[in-house]
């Protein structure tokens, strides 16, 4: 499989410290790729380099072969990424929001397909701030597909969801896959991780600690579960 993003001992720092410290790791075109890790680890900082959204301080960094921060023009036409909630007004309506990024794209998706395969078409005139959680998710996936991206970053997508909601999710990214994006996901979720993830990397102190398929990672831990995995290779105990 080639590789879609090739990440090469970078490093980023902010005034508080340096969040990325070193991190190698390759992203395959077509799998889901977690990234997981205790809180500030350097995960979202991770994302934010990949996607052009943070300049790196050393390292290299290829995104479908282009520098994320130097080409980001070039790179935001071909990736997608999941909204903050803050991002959308309350009172914008489900078929405006996704008319609205479509026409972000020099070759968007037809936003009615993507509104109609993620059963949003009856939702179209809702207001946001009246679209439940496990909607509003599935909004902010359509809006990370409009543009018609070959890689999609979601960061802790599922966090805050209800269990229905999270397994509705789970297979709304594995549809994704199945249409041929590729997936970076952020996630706590030991269980979510083991269940979408082809490969995952765990990431601690700004470091990648282990790579690997979920498989991989439980047998490199001699662990039963990937939960238990996560605690031996981070080394950290259940609070
Ligand atoms: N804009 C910023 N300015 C200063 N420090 C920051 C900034 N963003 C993150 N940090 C720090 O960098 C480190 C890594 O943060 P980051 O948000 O990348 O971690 P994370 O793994 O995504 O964490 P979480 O799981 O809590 O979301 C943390 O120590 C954090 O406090």
């Amino acid at each position: 499989m080639t590789a879609i993003i090739e990440i090469n001992d970078l490093t980023k720092s902010y005034r508080t410290g340096k969040a990325v410290d070193g991190v190698t790791l390759t992203v395959r075109r077509g799998e889901i790729f977690g990234i997981a890790g205790p809180n500030g680890a350097g995960k979202t900082t991770l994302v934010e380099c990949a996607s052009g959204l943070r300049r790196p301080d050393g390292g290299t960094l290829r995104v479908l072969g282009l520098d994320p921060y130097e080409d980001r023009h070039a790179l935001l036409q071909r990736i997608g990424a999941q909204l903050q909630e803050a991002a959308l007004p309350d009172a914008i309506k489900v078929g405006e929001a996704l008319r609205m990024y479509a026409s972000f794209y020099d070759r968007p998706a037809d936003w009615r397909a993507v509104m109609d395969a993620w059963g949003l078409s009856d939702r179209r005139r809702v207001r946001f701030a009246n679209l439940s959680g496990g909607w509003k998710q599935r909004l902010f996936i359509a809006l990370a597909l409009v543009g018609n991206p070959e890689v999609v970053f979601l960061d802790e997508l599922t966090t805050g969801l209800d269990p229905a909601a999270r397994r509705t999710t789970w297979g709304l990214i594995r549809e994704m896959r199945e249409r041929g994006v590729t997936v970076v996901l952020v996630t706590h979720f030991m269980d979510e991780a083991e269940a979408l993830c082809d490969r995952l990397a765990i990431v601690d102190r700004g470091r990648v600690v282990a790579e690997g398929s979920p498989a991989e990672l439980i047998a490199k831990a001699g662990a039963g579960s990937l939960e238990n995995a996560y605690f031996a290779l981070t080394e950290r105990e259940p609070a």
